[in-house]
């Protein structure tokens, strides 16, 4: 099916101009409204972001210390003190350095027994929280959002997910081995995601060009996770090819 999108597409010189022009949409959003309820994402694309937003909170240009996030995924098996657990990585490029509050901080938390249970809390305190104001994605070679592979039905929220073996292989950089890389996740599911009132997809480099290509073709199908968004009515997609 195509459908007429409205997706808002704004091409970035590189990848330091990508990082600003994401960080300033949360910087406004921040200043405007302080008690927001960010949505974030992890993996290398928003490093820079995360810089940015730590060097204007540094600077006294935003707050977080009303503000409340929720991360989009966590490993299973793994805690916060695992090197590579999304935790540990959010701590390392924001919380450690920012006034956000630990208790306003909330990832999926996948080093508990019952994790459906988990997952489905995790939905509950969103909506207790008023809903997620703006929430950043990344996306995977193959058009994950989160953790939600090819394949997942849009109507999920957050749930219990294999991993594909290609999405073991891209992440393996951040384990000393395959073998150790987490074969579950728990994430926001894709329903989760649009009900966001707003959404900031970051796409950068050359080996996320068939993804763009995809999700501009205006397609929406499962086998392309990403393609879900072009039912939400505010995404704005910032890409580069330019690291
Ligand atoms: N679960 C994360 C996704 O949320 C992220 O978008 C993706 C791309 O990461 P990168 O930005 O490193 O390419 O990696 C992981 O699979």
């Amino acid at each position: 099916m195509t459908t007429v999108s409205n997706i808002n597409w704004i091409e970035a010189a590189n990848y330091d101009e990508l990082s600003k022009i994401a960080a300033n949409i949360f910087k406004e959003e921040l200043q405007k409204h302080p008690e927001m309820v960010l949505g974030l994402a992890t993996g290398g694309t928003p490093e820079g972001f995360y810089k940015e937003l730590v060097e204007a909170n540094k600077a006294g240009e935003i707050s977080f210390e009303k503000a409340q996030s929720f991360n989009l995924d966590e490993y299973v098996g793994i805690n916060a003190a695992n090197k590579a657990s999304y935790h540990y990585y959010m701590d390392q490029q924001l919380f450690n350095h920012v006034d956000m509050k630990n208790d306003n901080i909330h990832l999926p938390e996948g080093d508990k027994i019952d994790l459906q249970a988990a997952a489905t809390q995790y939905d509950a305190k969103i909506e207790a929280a008023g809903g997620i104001d703006i929430q950043l994605l990344g996306i995977g070679v193959n058009g994950h959002i989160g953790f939600n592979e090819p394949g997942t039905p849009f109507a999920l929220g957050t749930n219990v997910v294999e991993l594909t073996e290609s999405t073991r292989e891209a992440n393996k950089i951040y384990f000393s081995s395959i073998e150790e890389v987490p074969t579950h996740a728990i994430t926001m599911g894709i329903q989760t995601i649009l009900n966001a009132k707003k959404v900031v997809l970051l796409i950068s480099g050359a080996s996320k060009q068939e993804a763009i290509n995809r999700l501009r073709s205006g397609v929406i199908t499962e086998d392309f996770p990403a393609s879900a968004l072009h039912n939400h009515s505010n995404v704005t997609v910032i890409y580069t090819d330019v690291k």
